[in-house]
């Protein structure tokens, strides 16, 4: 059987986004890391499968795969890349689309100069919701931030815990090209107070309106940008008293813009989507 695809990125986050309208997809999680991988398969950090909502007023749903092979909540800089997905595929007309997922339902709106925005819902903090085993933890308070201690390769660091409706840890670094994403990044991934492990993020602010990022993301490594992981460096740093909104989130593949008015607030993230290829496999 032939299976096509677009090979696909947002800021360097790269994915294979399938039409799952015109063709069945369901592969096993063996197959979806084997199609992952960068010399064995066809390379992504994640998979999208586009798919009908059943849903009344809601355009479309989309599952989400990391590279390892786990379907997952939320992927910010995928659903920039569905959009363009589903425009250049003549799925859809409108440019303010809903769109179902994991997590729940959120809004993306094409804009005029090609850009995508992305409604991304109010961020989570209680512990329990990420979910995030605090019991025994006593948090340092900044600003309004709730930070955590956790030992690290023998470093106690500070963590803001938040729940983009994925896991999100983000600790503050003096120099993110210096910081050990390689090391400490499957170290915080895996601790055992994140039971559904998490992404971790690494923030060097550079003013109240500008930082520097590099996530270590659950199930897919060290990634070029990360949206929710933006969205969760962001959010904990105007907690922390440290940005104001609007932010800019220079990560290693290009540039996100994230927009935050505070608790209870929805985080919008705005960013490119680019088609690289349009590619088909046997299967
Ligand atoms: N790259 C994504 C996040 C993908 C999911 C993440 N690795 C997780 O397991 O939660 C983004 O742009 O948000």
């Amino acid at each position: 059987m032939k299976i096509k695809f677009t090979k696909m990125h947002g800021a360097g986050n790269d994915f294979l986004v399938f039409d799952g309208i015109h063709q069945a997809i369901n592969f096993t999680p063996e197959q979806w890391k084997k199609l992952a991988d960068r010399r064995f398969g066809v390379g992504a950090d994640q998979m999208l499968v586009v798919e009908r909502s059943e849903i009344d007023g809601v355009d479309f749903r989309y599952r989400i795969y990391n590279s390892d092979g786990g379907e997952v909540e939320h992927c910010g800089n995928g659903a920039r890349a569905f959009v363009k997905f589903v425009h250049e595929k003549k799925l859809i007309k409108k440019t303010r689309i809903r769109v179902e997922i994991m997590k729940g339902i959120i809004e993306l709106n094409l804009e005029a100069n090609g850009l995508i925005t992305v409604a991304m819902d109010s961020p989570e903090f209680e512990p329990a919701n990420v979910p995030f085993d605090s019991s025994d933890l006593k948090p340092k308070t900044e600003g309004q931030a709730q930070l955590w201690p956790l030992e690290i390769n023998k470093k106690k660091t500070l963590f803001g815990v938040v729940s983009m409706g994925n896991p999100h840890a983000v600790q503050i670094v003096a120099d993110v090209d210096a910081a050990p994403v390689e090391i400490d990044g499957p170290v915080i991934e895996n601790h055992p107070r994140f039971p559904q492990r998490v992404n971790a993020g690494f923030m060097q602010i550079i003013d109240a309106h500008h930082i520097k990022l590099r996530v270590f993301e659950r199930g897919a490594g060290e990634t070029l940008a990360c949206g929710t992981g933006a969205c969760a460096a962001v959010v904990s740093g105007i907690l922390r008293e440290k940005l104001i909104s609007p932010v800019t989130v220079t990560a290693r593949g290009g540039e996100l813009l994230i927009r935050w008015d505070g608790v209870g607030h929805e985080v919008f993230l705005t960013g490119p989507a680019v088609t690289v290829f349009e590619g088909e496999f046997h299967i």
